[in-house]
Parts: C-alpha cells; sequence; structure tokens
C-alpha cells in the first residue's frame, strides 16, 4: 500500500478543492502556433506549415528567433482560448472549403478554359481531402465508407491530396525515414492533437496534452520526441555511446499500457536508431538491468519498478531531455504519487528537460498539480475543454436494466445483438467477478491483477491476434489499451469516477471508427447512471434487454451462415435421418430448419426477458386506471381490485410512468395470462404487455413492489440455451479454461 502522507497526495480528487484556471492562466497556456494558425488564411497556414517543414531543424539561434516570433503572435491572438481550438478550425476548414466550391463554380462558368489550366489539380484533390474525411466532433476524420471508391480511383493523386491536407506529414519537421515508417503504417496526416502539440514539444516546451479517447496522444508525444533527440534541440546534448543514461522517461499506469507505448517506440525509435527499454513489475529484474546496463535512449515504464531501478542502483536518470507523464490521474489515482514525485526529482537540472502530461481525462486537480512538475511557461493542448461531451463521440453510449442476478445470462445476447462479429470487453467491478464470469462466457478469458504477469501478457496477445473476442477485465485494462476491432464495451455496472466510464467505453471507437458501449445498472440504482450522463456529457440511449426476436435476428444468421458453409458431402450420409425426423415431427420443413437454426445457434428454448429488469421469464406489464397513478401504493390497491393476494406477491420492481398515468411492473411469465384476463373483472383498467419500456419516473425503486417491494432479486433464472460456442471467437474458443491463476496480491499494476 501506498503512504498517503505526501503534499501531493493530499490533493486527491475526494479532498482537494476544483480550480479554475484564471484567465491570465487560460491565455498563457495557449499553444501560440493554433492561436496563429487559426488567424491566418488557410493559404498563409498551408504556406507557413510548408515553409516549417522545408527548414532544418532548429539551431538554437533560430530557435531563439522563432521562439521571440511566436510570442508575438501569442500577445497578438490573447483574445483566444485554446480549448475547443481544434473545432473552430474544423468549421473554418469547412467553411473555406465551401467558399473555394462556389468560388470554383463561378469560375468554371465565366471562364472554363482558364479554370481547366489553372486550379482543375489543386481543387479537385482538395475536394478528396474534404470528402474523405468527415470531421468528428473533436478528433479524428471519421471514416466515410461510401466514398471508398472514389478514393480508390484518387490512389495516384494521393500525395498532392495529402500534402494539401494542412495536417499532412509533409508539413511538418518530420524526418524521411519517420515519414516513411508512419506511411508504411496506413498514417498520411497527423490527428489533430498531434497536429496540435508536434511543433510545441519539438520547440522545447513543456506540455499539458487532452484528447478524447483513442485520437492518437501516444503519437503526440513519440514523434516530436524522436525528431528531438535526433535532429532538433536535443541533438547536441544527449547521451550516447555504450552505457549511457537514458534520455527520455515515460510513465504509465499499468504493465499491458507500458508495454504497448513501449512497442510505438520500438517501431518508430527503432527507425531512427534510439534503443527503447520496458520496465514493469511481475517480469525479472535481470534482463530489464542487462538493457540498462548497455545503455538505452528511452525508458518505458510503470512507477513502481521505475523507482526500484532506481533504488538499485541500476538507473540513472540525471541526463533525461524528457519526462512524460501518460495517464497521469490514473498514476496519482493509484496512488503512486509518491514513486512518481521520487523519479521526477531525480533529474539533474529540471529546467533541462521537457516534462509532457498526457490524458483524455484531466480532472482540475490533475490540472494543478501539473504546476508542481511542469514548467511555467507550459502550454496546454486541450481538445475536450469545457465542452459538455467529455467521452468518445464516435462511440454510441448505451444503457440497459439489469439485475445482479440477470447478468450471466444477459450478456451473451447482447454481444450476440451489438458486437458485430468483432471484439468484446467487458469490465466488472471486481476481479472475482471478472474471473467468474469468464468462467460463464464460453471461450471469454479473464484479465486483472491477479493473474500473473506472464499469463497477463498471453491473455491480452490473444485477444489482440482474435484467437478469442470476449475478454472480461477489471481497471488493467481500461486505461490506453488500443486493441484493433474492438467494436462492444460492455460495463457491468456503473463505475464509481467518471473517468473510468470515458476510458472503458473510449477502448471502442478509436482512430475515427466507431463502436458500442453499453452500461448495466441495476434499476434500483439508477441515479447512478444518471451522475455518469451528468459528469460525462454523454446523452445515454436507454434500451432494454435484447427480445427474442432480436436474438433471433443476429444469432440466426450466424448460425444461417455456418449452415450454408456446411459441404454438401454430408446429405447423402444425414438424409435418411432428416426424412425420419420430417415425417415424425408432423412440422413443415420450415418450422423444422428453423428449430435446426435454433440448436445451431445455441438455443433450445427462448424464454421471456423483462424488459424492467432483464431476468429472464418474467414479463414486462404496464396497468393504467385513465387517472393519474400518484403512487407505487395505489397500483397495489388497484390489484387488490382484481387479483389474488399471491399473484399480487410475484409483482416485482413496479415504477411509476414519466407521465404519472401509468405503472410498470414485472410478472413471473406464468402469470401474465393471470393479469391480462383479471383486467376483464375490474372497471377503467387496462393492464397490456409492453414491447418498449416508456420512460419511467426516476426515484427510489424500493417504494414499490409488494413484500419485499420492487426488489429484485432471486436468482436462477436459466437462460434457454445450452453451452453453445457462439462467442468463442475466431480459434479454439472454449479450449480456453478461465484464466483466474491466482498470483500474488499486487494492487499497482
Ligand atoms: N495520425 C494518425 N493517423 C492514423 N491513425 C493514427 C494516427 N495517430 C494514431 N493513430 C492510431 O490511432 C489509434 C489510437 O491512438 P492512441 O492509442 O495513441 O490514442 P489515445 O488518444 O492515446 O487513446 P487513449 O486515451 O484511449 O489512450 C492507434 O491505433 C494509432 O495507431
Amino acid at each position: 500500500m501506498k503512504s498517503s502522507s505526501t503534499g501531493l497526495l493530499l490533493a486527491s480528487p475526494r479532498t482537494h478543492e476544483h480550480l479554475t484556471p484564471t484567465a491570465s492562466e487560460s491565455a498563457a497556456a495557449m499553444p501560440s502556433l493554433i492561436m496563429s494558425d487559426s488567424l491566418l488564411s488557410s493559404e498563409e497556414i498551408k504556406e507557413s506549415k510548408l515553409k516549417k517543414a522545408k527548414e532544418p531543424h532548429n539551431s538554437p539561434s533560430e530557435e531563439k528567433k522563432s521562439k521571440k516570433k511566436k510570442k508575438h503572435v501569442e500577445i497578438e491572438s490573447n483574445d483566444g482560448e485554446l480549448d475547443s481550438s481544434m473545432d473552430e478550425m474544423a468549421s473554418e476548414k469547412k467553411k473555406e472549403k465551401k467558399e473555394k466550391k462556389a468560388k470554383k463554380e463561378k469560375k468554371r462558368k465565366t471562364d472554363e478554359e482558364e479554370e481547366d489550366k489553372s486550379d482543375t489539380t489543386s481543387e479537385s484533390t482538395e475536394m478528396t481531402v474534404v470528402e474523405k474525411k468527415v470531421p468528428a466532433a473533436n478528433g479524428p476524420a471519421m471514416k466515410k465508407p461510401k466514398l471508398m471508391e472514389q478514393d480508390e480511383e484518387m490512389d495516384e493523386g494521393e500525395n498532392e491530396t495529402t500534402a494539401d491536407d494542412p495536417n499532412a506529414l509533409s508539413n511538418y519537421r518530420l524526418s524521411k525515414v519517420l515519414k516513411e515508417t508512419l506511411n508504411s503504417k496506413g498514417i498520411k496526416a497527423l490527428f489533430p492533437i498531434q497536429a496540435m502539440t508536434f511543433d510545441l514539444v519539438l520547440d522545447g516546451f513543456d506540455l499539458v496534452g487532452r484528447a478524447r479517447t483513442g485520437q492518437g496522444k501516444t503519437l503526440a508525444f513519440v514523434l516530436p520526441i524522436l525528431e528531438s533527440l535526433t535532429n532538433g534541440i536535443h541533438k547536441e546534448s544527449r547521451n550516447t555511446g555504450y552505457g549511457r543514461s537514458p534520455s527520455v522517461l515515460v510513465l504509465l499506469p499499468t504493465r499491458e499500457l507500458a508495454n504497448q507505448v513501449h512497442a510505438d517506440f520500438e517501431v518508430y525509435g527503432g527507425a531512427v536508431g534510439l534503443f527503447s527499454c520496458c520496465l514493469y513489475g511481475g517480469s525479472p529484474y535481470r534482463a530489464q538491468e542487462a538493457s540498462l546496463k548497455r545503455g538505452v535512449d528511452i525508458i518505458v515504464g510503470t512507477p513502481g519498478r521505475v523507482k526500484d531501478h532506481i533504488v538499485r542502483g541500476t538507473l540513472d536518470l540525471k541526463a533525461l531531455k524528457f519526462r512524460v507523464l501518460d495517464e497521469a490521474d490514473e498514476m496519482l489515482n493509484m496512488g503512486f504519487v509518491d514513486d512518481v514525485e521520487l523519479i521526477l526529482g531525480k533529474v539533474q537540472d529540471a529546467s533541462k528537460v521537457q516534462t509532457l502530461l498526457f490524458s483524455a481525462t484531466l480532472p482540475d486537480w490533475v490540472k494543478k498539480i501539473s504546476t508542481r512538475f511542469l514548467k511555467q511557461d507550459k502550454k496546454t493542448a486541450d481538445l475536450v475543454g469545457n465542452e459538455k461531451l467529455k467521452a468518445s463521440a464516435n462511440v454510441r453510449h448505451l444503457v440497459l436494466p439489469c439485475t445482479r442476478t440477470a447478468r450471466p445470462q444477459l450478456i451473451p445476447d447482447v454481444i450476440c445483438c451489438y458486437s458485430r462479429g468483432g471484439r468484446t470487453i467487458i469490465f466488472t467491478e471486481t476481479k472475482e467477478f471478472a474471473s467468474e464470469l469468464a468462467g460463464l462466457l464460453p471461450g471469454a478469458r479473464a484479465l486483472h491483477g491477479d493473474i500473473v504477469q506472464a499469463q497477463r501478457e498471453v491473455i491480452l496477445a490473444g485477444f489482440r491476434s482474435g484467437r478469442f473476442l470476449v475478454l472480461v477485465a477489471t481497471n488493467v485494462a481500461a486505461r490506453g489499451l488500443d486493441i484493433n476491432d474492438v467494436q462492444l464495451i460492455i460495463q457491468c455496472e456503473p463505475p464509481r469516477d467518471v473517468e473510468a466510464y470515458i476510458h472503458r467505453s473510449g477502448r471502442t471507437g478509436r482512430a475515427g471508427n466507431t463502436g458500442v458501449a453499453i452500461l448495466l445498472y441495476e434499476p434500483k440504482f439508477k441515479f447512478n447512471v444518471s451522475r455518469i450522463e451528468r459528469e460525462s456529457g454523454v446523452k445515454f440511449e436507454h434500451i432494454s434487454a435484447p427480445q427474442p426476436a432480436d436474438i433471433a435476428e443476429s444469432a440466426g444468421s450466424e448460425a444461417a451462415d455456418a449452415i450454408s458453409n456446411v459441404s454438401d458431402t454430408v446429405i447423402p450420409v444425414f438424409r435418411s435421418q432428416a426424412e425420419q425426423l420430417l415425417s415424425s415431427s408432423g412440422l413443415p420443413a420450415v418450422d423444422l430448419l428453423a428449430k435446426a437454426l435454433a440448436k445451431a445457434a445455441g438455443f433450445l428454448d427462448i424464454k421471456k426477458r423483462s424488459l424492467l429488469s432483464s431476468m429472464e421469464n418474467y414479463v414486462t406489464l404496464i396497468l393504467q386506471t385513465g387517472k393519474p397513478i400518484y403512487s407505487p401504493s395505489f397500483a397495489f390497491s388497484t390489484f387488490r381490485r382484481f387479483l389474488p393476494d399471491e399473484k399480487i406477491e410475484g409483482v416485482k420492481g413496479l415504477s411509476l410512468t414519466a407521465d404519472g398515468m401509468g405503472a410498470v411492473f414485472d410478472v413471473p411469465a406464468d402469470d401474465v395470462k393471470t393479469f391480462l384476463e383479471g383486467q376483464d373483472n375490474a372497471n377503467s383498467v387496462t393492464i397490456e404487455v409492453l414491447d418498449k419500456l416508456p420512460p419511467i419516473q426516476d426515484r427510489d425503486q424500493s417504494r414499490g413492489g409488494n413484500s419485499g417491494r420492487g426488489r429484485f432479486g432471486g436468482g436462477g433464472f436459466s437462460g434457454g440455451r445450452h453451452g453453445g460456442n457462439r462467442f468463442s471467437g475466431g480459434r479454439g474458443g472454449n479450449r480456453f479454461s478461465n484464466g483466474g491463476g491466482r498470483g500474488r496480491f499486487n494492487r499497482r499494476n
């Protein structure tokens, strides 16, 4: 356990007052380049970027000149806020392009010949850029598949097209080899957070960077750091040679994330001849020590292990040029404050070190702490700022009521209906439940802090490679993990911190792709959903548990595909059995085939499912009396007029509708008929089966219900499905046992 005695820890989210930056702080935090760009015309921006790209990397004297120039621009543009300036840039760009289009139309009409000679090439390529990318609210362009054909046709002119994009790689001081490496990864232009911070980092500023999840914050520090060390201001002074001490230290909260960021440094750093090393707990010291002894340029690690190396005397940070705190708020949240402070204090001369702090969430208390680690003239690049929506705009955020006991039956159906055949990550609050749930879902694996490190790495590699498609994880997987084709995130209950919601849901919808995040909640704790909605700025879509028709649609089509893929060679072998079955069943052939499809999809039976609580074998009904229903007890007294007590006792989760004109409630599927027929014995009372939940009043559900009123409970609603392997993923499926190897307790990583 970490001590909580430092000053920094006193500034924890629970105890610290939130501070709003003053106007002067905001102004000081403005990156000059962006502000200056936003005041220039697009031609001027392009020209200045192109000029900058052609410039050799700054010599110290040029450096000074360029800083002076920037300061001048800062003073001129001090009415701006950096927050959301990318939005302005995006709309600015849109406007410009619209104007250009109109201008072009006009020009074509009046002077066709001249138009042909001069403008066609550049204008048409400009158009391609516009159509190729739809600016997302605050981030990378959203992919627009419909335009692919047109894009493919334009392939030949692609270089010109990207060069016209102000964020094209060629417009930045990136070395040829880095540009080539980026190109080989399909990266042709910088994402907004990268474009916004590249020059600032290369020019020597400390920086606080915030952008929503999946918007490329990693390369936002990797690229300028590498350039700075190999061609920029730190080129001459950095250590080289055998046994050199590192120039860069990147600290991250989890081992998985450290590995991932290290992989980026290996690719891009390796391309420019820099060596990196990953230091994290749970792995042997010896290999790490050997690398450190040989000398490395970049260290990526978790605070605990980095500190251990410092204490053992195997890591010397005196010559650092860069310190990066990635997911800084989580590191401080996890109690790493002492370690982080000790580590950051190990540099010889803090004024010569650049410190960069990145996260998708920067609670005010972290911003305040940054004043302690970062220089006074630090810049802040905040793509979220004061905007209401803090979570990813590329994600559909859904909420679904579900009791604890209903979760194991519900989750496979949710995956079936929402994962679009891609990967799913399920977040649980506890390691125990992660293991338990993974054991219940065929082919799923668990990932949490009790699993030994080597096993954690195998599991993550298996998930990345598609060996299995469902990962059940605790918060160890919440931050930063960038895994291809994660289509669906399920959170088993609302997390305590809004930051956790933002990061977990951000494991999908990355790099301009879209995804779905579903938050399950116990109906009686609905207020937690409202809290997250309020704090994250997300407008949740309320959905109910997938119903038989939804499931049949998704699972049935999968099963149909599987059946179509069965070789015709099976027909002669199985035909006589099929004929026998057809004649003995008495069913039409199509009905029998439907049964076969259901079986292939893993269904032996379709159970009814409550809209209120997702419990199987419960059906949600609505009671209306033609006048307002003021309280649950009024609804119960109405029932007493026409229903026997033992049936009323089976009512669960009774809640009033938002308009006050109805009461919705669950009854066991077997009792539905009694309730529907009972209404015939009561005047002005209607009871109907609901197929969609109307808005209900947001208040303490415990007031509803009869005996044990409104408490959703009761377990043992077994699913209608046998242990099918629909969710076993690409290969091997349920060969994997539940990954709950009980390692030692390790709170930190
Ligand atoms: N300029 C770019 N063009 C195309 N893809 C990019 C670009 N920059 C980054 N990416 C890709 O975008 C994905 C998300 O990047 P990254 O993991 O750095 O996001 P992030 O903002 O750090 O997210 P999180 O907040 O969740 O940690 C990665 O797969 C990365 O390779």
